[in-house]
């Protein structure tokens, strides 16, 4: 098996590393935020938005797509990228973690999750098996193995049942593959326990993966603990593959996961906040509907050269939101996904430069000065 990621340099200050991803779609510059596309679209934004807010890969959901449309239509209609018009690279998460947060009705064996649609209701199961068939029916670039997410807190030996089994599903998932080029991913659990952790890196090492990603964490946890079990994995973790840290994060922890060794990240929060009204600037969140933007004629962020900032004033942002206008939630979508692209791309630069300590400490400064 090849080894589609490239380390390109090194920080000599910490762990954090410049690196790419090589993909059937195109090739993944890292350190990279990948947007949230779960329902085949970056919610508020066209794919030539995305593309020019400098966004390079994007994620879709199993789950989400399984249930509708169906992976089946979306095959017939060539795959994803056709179906939604996206011709860089898409991951997929496999539907395990959706599961678990969507819905108490799960029910998981050795087997799989059997749980009900949360759309009509209906009875359905996910295996390894089909949940890496639906992924290549998706025409994923990357695909994520089944996995079961451990609640937070979880006792040592929920968790321990919950990894072992997690191993045992990544066996079965790396076996089913019959699409070649497509790259799987291994996703180490263990809950908030290192020893549970590294079993559960060990086990997927020894079955081999394109890449490996730490779940189990941003689901309540301390940020603290986030990092301690983050830096611990991270460290473990081979420094030749991609590393994936799934669900991260605010801007700041982005940067703290960087500095730890982290590759890749995703999270609904520049999307999902631009809807409610809160933008991410340089000098820390601005929440639009409040009064003291009512004559604002500056820009969301003066640092800031998206299309948003180069056009509107907080005012005219600030009545769109007041108003429920659709645009106001296209125009902050465009500005948080800008802040989130050009941060990383600033932190990639830093990393080339070996100066990313110095970045660290401006990040940290401006923004704790907010
Ligand atoms: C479209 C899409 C949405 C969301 C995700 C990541 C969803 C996500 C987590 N989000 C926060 N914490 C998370 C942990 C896990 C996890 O342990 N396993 C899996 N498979 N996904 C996780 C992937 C794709
Ligand atoms: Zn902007």
């Amino acid at each position: 098996m090849s080894n589609p990621f490239t380390l390109l340099s090194s920080s000599s200050q910490c762990a954090a590393r410049r690196g790419e991803l090589r993909t059937l779609h195109g090739t993944v510059q890292t350190p990279v935020f990948m947007p949230v596309g779960t329902q085949a679209t970056v919610k508020g934004v066209t794919p030539e938005q995305v593309r020019e807010l400098g966004a390079e890969i994007i994620l879709g959901n199993t789950y989400h797509l399984y249930l509708r449309p169906g992976h089946e239509l979306i095959k017939k209609f060539g795959g994803l990228h056709r179906f939604m018009n996206w011709s860089g690279p898409i991951l997929t998460d496999s539907g395990g973690f959706q599961i678990f947060s969507l819905q108490q009705l799960a029910k998981i064996t050795e087997e799989g999750a059997a749980f009900k649609s949360h759309i009509d209701g209906s009875s359905l199961f996910l295996s390894p098996e089909s949940a890496v068939a639906v992924q290549e029916d998706l025409g994923a670039d990357i695909m994520m193995c089944l996995d079961t997410c451990i609640p937070y807190p979880a006792d040592y030996r929920q968790a321990e049942e919950a990894t072992e089994l997690t191993s045992r599903w990544a066996a079965r998932c790396r076996a089913s593959q019959r699409v070649d080029g497509r790259l799987l991913f291994g996703i180490i659990q263990g809950g908030m326990y290192h020893d549970l952790r590294l079993r559960s890196l060990a086990a997927l090492q020894e079955i081999g993966f394109d890449g490996y990603a730490i779940g189990g964490l941003s689901v309540g946890e301390p940020e603290e603990l986030m990092y301690e079990i983050c830096e611990a994995t991270a460290a473990a973790m081979p420094a030749a593959r991609a590393r994936y840290l799934m669900g991260v994060g605010t801007p700041r922890n982005l940067v703290e996961a960087v500095y730890r060794g982290i590759d890749m990240f995703d999270c609904v929060m520049p999307t999902r906040n631009a809807r409610n009204g809160m933008l991410f600037t340089s000098r820390g969140r601005l929440v639009i509907k409040n009064a003291r933007y009512q004559d604002d004629p500056r820009p969301p962020d003066e640092e800031c050269g998206c299309y948003t900032c180069r056009h509107y004033s907080r005012a005219y942002l600030r009545h769109l939101y007041q108003a429920r206008e659709i645009m106001a939630s296209v125009l902050m979508t465009i500005h948080n996904l800008s802040y989130y692209t050009g941060l990383m791309a600033a932190m990639r630069r830093a990393i080339e430069e070996d100066r990313f300590l110095e970045f660290y400490r401006d990040f940290n400064n401006a923004t704790n000065a907010a």
